[in-house]
């Protein structure tokens, strides 16, 4: 079974069509790096993956389930598919541990010692377990986010959606968000979907490239295709020699 299938994939904001005709299949493992112009429907596309943003027409399987079904439960599917924002959102006035256990004690029903070893597991792997007892407020922006993540891993999720997860931190911070990410990347059991406008970091971890413009998938390359040879889409090939040059 894919991890997740788009299959003629039709959305609208009001009269606004703002995805035209996707059709994407995301195997188990993949790490995938959507890029293409601001406006080009990266993030609708895939906010769409669990079920932020509701299609209209098409079919979208997500862990073999369709969420074009009203029958279908999105909470099922959001168990097995995790998010982490541009703006990492944690709970002002809860530790770091507490915005951590959270989730899986609430969706999960972990137990809590269960839930607190794998909390603090999460941390770890982010490099940030000795800030369990600390409040948000006195992490950087940049540890923000890598708690966000681990927040996010700690649900053991299949699949985690990343949408330009590092453009509001200053740029010192960058680096040791997207060292995280390729940690996740090389996980051979995670699928990752990632919206980003960091082109070394698609060159580096990226298993496949999707290329973005107006609604639509112009290219969808391995990462050595797209970065070494040309694209085949003639908007593919100047967007990136902008970014390049
Ligand atoms: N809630 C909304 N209501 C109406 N239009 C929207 C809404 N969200 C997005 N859009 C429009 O849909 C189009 C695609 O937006 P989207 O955010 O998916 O693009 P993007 O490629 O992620 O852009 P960026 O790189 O700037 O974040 C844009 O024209 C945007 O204005």
């Amino acid at each position: 079974m894919s991890m997740i299938e788009f299959h003629h994939v039709e959305k609208y904001y009001g009269d606004f069509h703002a995805l035209h005709d996707i059709n994407l299949t995301i195997e188990a493992g993949e790490t995938v790096v959507l890029i293409g112009p601001s406006g080009s429907g990266k993030s609708t596309l895939i906010r769409s993956v669990n079920g932020l943003e509701q299609i209209r027409d098409g079919q979208l399987i997500v862990n073999g389930q369709d969420l074009a079904n009203p029958k279908t439960d999105i909470n099922r599917i959001r168990k097995n598919v995790g998010m982490v924002f541009q703006h990492f959102n944690l709970y002002a006035n809860k530790t770091i541990l507490e915005n951590i256990m959270l989730a899986p004690r609430i969706v999960l029903h972990r137990d809590e010692a269960e839930n607190k070893k794998v909390a603090m597991e999460m941390l770890d792997r982010v490099g940030l377990a000795d800030q369990a007892p600390k409040m948000p407020a006195q992490l950087s922006g940049g540890q923000q986010q890598r708690i966000a993540i681990a927040r996010s891993l700690a649900m053991k999720p299949k699949c985690l959606l990343f949408d330009e997860p590092t453009s509001a931190l200053d740029p010192e911070m960058v680096d040791d968000v997207l060292n995280i990410m390729k940690t996740i990347a090389q996980d051979s059991s995670m699928t990752s979907l990632i919206v980003t406008h960091e082109m070394g970091f698609a060159r580096e971890v990226a298993n496949r490239v999707i290329f973005m413009a107006d609604g639509r998938v112009l290219e969808d390359d391995s990462k050595d295709k797209f970065f070494n040879g040309e694209p085949s889409n003639e908007r593919a090939r100047q967007f990136l020699s902008k970014i390049l040059h």
